[in-house]
Order: structure tokens, then C-alpha cells, then sequence
């Protein structure tokens, strides 16, 4: 697989791909990030933004991971003692889920964001920047913002300034980071500073059906024991037949089936016996079709998840 489509692969949307290509004939080592609100919880939809630095890690591209305390702060996740701890942890998991530790800068924050140079960039950002632009920004990625605080519109003119400061060319993210990265497309250009480059992972369901997230009890984590997996599967939405709103396909589609050629979904002879599929569209044709039981659907994503997750388990025993 060459440069540029190991880094398209399995991304919902590059802004824009000509700027994307310039880049990698312009730079030998580009960079790029991805920003988290340090979490409790690493979850699968994480997983898929770990996964698109692996594949940009591969393809030379010199990576740095934020460990957003100040932004899990201002968004209202907690104490700033609290979040940075938890951060640590993060960290662990990123490693263990493949992330070259040699290869990758971790950077908290906190480090870098209380100083002046940093901001007087955000205030100069906020000159810019309509109240309404920034709390729209904030839709997908905002805590209650039905009653929005003003640090929850500091928060995005800061992201924006962490993609300048931290000197990267292009900044990742899943799609919900969107109006946050158009802000800083629009912007940091006036301020002085090069026009980020955005690949926007797609938004993996949760096992209910709503977006994966660690506030809501939908996630599958990346330290799920192998019982947790089964009995988190057993009880996920996946209606027969419906291939539109179904955390299981989801999974198979962006965690299992770039990991594995041939998928077998295991069934006693008695129901028609095992069953093959080579692709994803395959499957989900077997699924729309009802060909497919969502019970051995489960079970069968329970078992690859597992084997997926194992050796990341045993990395942070
Ligand atoms: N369900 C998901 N599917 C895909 N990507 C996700 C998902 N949830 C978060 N991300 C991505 O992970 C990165 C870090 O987000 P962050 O840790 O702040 O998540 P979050 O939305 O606050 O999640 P949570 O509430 O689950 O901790 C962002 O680029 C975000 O797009
Ligand atoms: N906005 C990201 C976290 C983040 C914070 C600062 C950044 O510079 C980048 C990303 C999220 O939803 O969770």
C-alpha cells in the first residue's frame, strides 16, 4: 500500500486531499496530532483516531499525542488534578494499542497553554471569532451546552491555537472535531500561522446505537475483560435485518474487518452451518437479507474483539 492510501484508508473526509498531497511531496517528515480529553475510559470509538496516527505513523509522519487537561477542565470533566491522572493511564493505553512510544511526542496541556505567547494568541483568536461561531463549533464535542460556560467557548479558540503552537501540518480527529477544524482553517491564517490539513475519522456507535462515549454506559473499552465483552454483546442493539443502525456491523466494519481477510461466523450445522464473508459489503447484504441471526452476529464480534483486544490487555495487566 503506497504513502497516500494508507492514510485515506477507512477516514470519513480529508480537508482537502490536494493540500494532503502537496504536503507529503513537500515534507519528509510532516506532523500530525490528535487531541484527547483524558478519559477514564479508552474506548473503541478512541480506537479509531490511535488507528489513523498508527497508519500516519507508518507512513513517516512524526506524531504528537495531547493530553487535553486544560480543555477536559474547561469542558467541566473535572478538577485539573483529577484529569491530569487520569491522563497517565491514557497514555498506557495509547502504547499498548501500537503507537511507536519512541516515534511519538506526548503532551500534556498544561505544559504549554498558560503561557503568554499562548495566549495572547487565543485572545487575538477571540477578536476573530463570533460568540455564535465558537458555540456552534462546540455542538458535537461541548458538555450540557443547552446552558453553555464561557470556558466552553475558550475551549475551541484554544484547540485552534494548539494545532499552531504544537507546529503541526495536519490535525485528526473524528468528524464531531469538524467545526472546531473549520474554525481553525478559516483562521489562523490572519494570525499568522499555516492553514491546517483535517482527516476526520468516522463516529463509531455505541453498543445502544447512539455515538460510543465514556459518559454513557455504551462503550467497549480497550481493558474489557473477555467475560465484560460477551455480556456487553449479549445485551447490544441489532435488530434483524437492520443494517442503518447497528453498533455490531459498525464494529465489524471499522475495527474487525481491516484486521482480518475472511470473517467465520460460527452456527451449528443444524442452522445452516458456519458462514464466510471476504468484505464488509458481503456481510451486510447477509444481514439486510436475514441470512445472518444478530445472536450469531454477536457472538462472532465478541470472539474478534476479544482477539483483538487480548494482546492490549496483557500490555496493561
Ligand atoms: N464514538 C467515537 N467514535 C469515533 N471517534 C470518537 C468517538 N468518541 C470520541 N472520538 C474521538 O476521539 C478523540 C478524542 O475525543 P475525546 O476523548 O475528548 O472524546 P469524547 O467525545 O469526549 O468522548 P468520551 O465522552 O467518550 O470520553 C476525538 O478526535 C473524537 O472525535
Ligand atoms: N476536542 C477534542 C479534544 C481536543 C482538545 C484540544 C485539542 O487541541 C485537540 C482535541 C475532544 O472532543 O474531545
Amino acid at each position: 500500500m503506497d504513502r497516500l492510501e494508507l492514510i485515506k484508508r477507512n477516514v470519513q473526509e480529508i480537508v482537502t486531499e490536494e493540500e494532503l498531497e502537496g504536503l507529503l511531496n513537500k515534507k519528509e517528515t510532516p506532523r500530525a496530532y490528535v487531541g484527547y480529553e483524558p478519559s477514564g475510559k479508552i474506548h473503541m470509538g478512541h480506537v479509531l483516531t490511535v488507528n489513523k496516527l498508527i497508519d500516519l505513523q507508518k507512513a513517516g509522519f512524526k506524531i504528537t499525542v495531547l493530553l487535553a487537561d486544560v480543555h477536559a477542565y474547561l469542558n467541566r470533566k473535572g478538577t485539573l488534578e483529577e484529569v491530569r491522572k487520569i491522563a497517565d493511564y491514557n497514555r498506557r493505553c495509547f502504547i499498548a494499542l501500537g503507537l511507536d512510544e519512541e516515534q511519538t511526542d506526548f503532551v500534556y496541556g498544561s505544559d504549554f497553554q498558560l503561557g503568554a505567547e499562548y495566549m495572547l494568541n487565543v485572545l487575538k483568536l477571540s477578536r476573530a471569532v463570533t460568540l455564535n461561531r465558537a458555540k456552534r463549533s462546540m455542538d458535537e464535542v461541548g458538555r450540557a451546552m443547552d446552558d453553555p460556560t464561557v470556558s466552553q467557548m475558550v475551549y475551541p479558540l484554544m484547540q485552534a491555537i494548539d494545532i499552531a503552537l504544537l507546529e503541526v501540518d495536519v490535525a485528526v480527529g473524528g468528524i464531531d472535531q469538524r467545526k472546531i477544524h473549520m474554525l481553525a482553517r478559516e483562521n489562523l491564517k490572519s494570525l499568522g500561522f499555516e492553514t491546517p490539513i483535517c482527516i476526520h475519522t468516522p463516529i463509531l456507535l455505541g453498543l445502544d446505537g447512539t455515538k460510543m462515549a465514556s459518559s454513557k454506559d455504551n462503550f467497549i473499552s480497550v481493558d474489557d475483560t473477555e467475560e465484560e465483552i460477551y455480556r456487553k454483546f449479549k445485551k447490544a442493539f441489532c435488530k434483524m435485518g437492520d443494517v442503518e443502525e447497528n453498533p455490531i456491523l459498525a464494529l465489524f466494519r471499522y475495527h474487525i474487518f481491516p484486521r482480518y481477510e475472511t470473517i467465520v461466523i460460527e452456527r451449528p450445522e443444524k442452522f445452516g452451518g458456519n458462514l464466510v464473508y471476504n468484505s464488509y459489503s458481503e456481510m451486510e447484504s447477509g444481514f439486510a437479507e436475514e441470512k445472518v441471526h444478530p445472536m450469531d452476529l454477536k457472538n462472532s464480534a465478541a470472539k474478534y474483539i476479544n482477539e483483538i483486544l487480548d494482546p492490549v490487555r496483557k500490555v496493561l495487566l
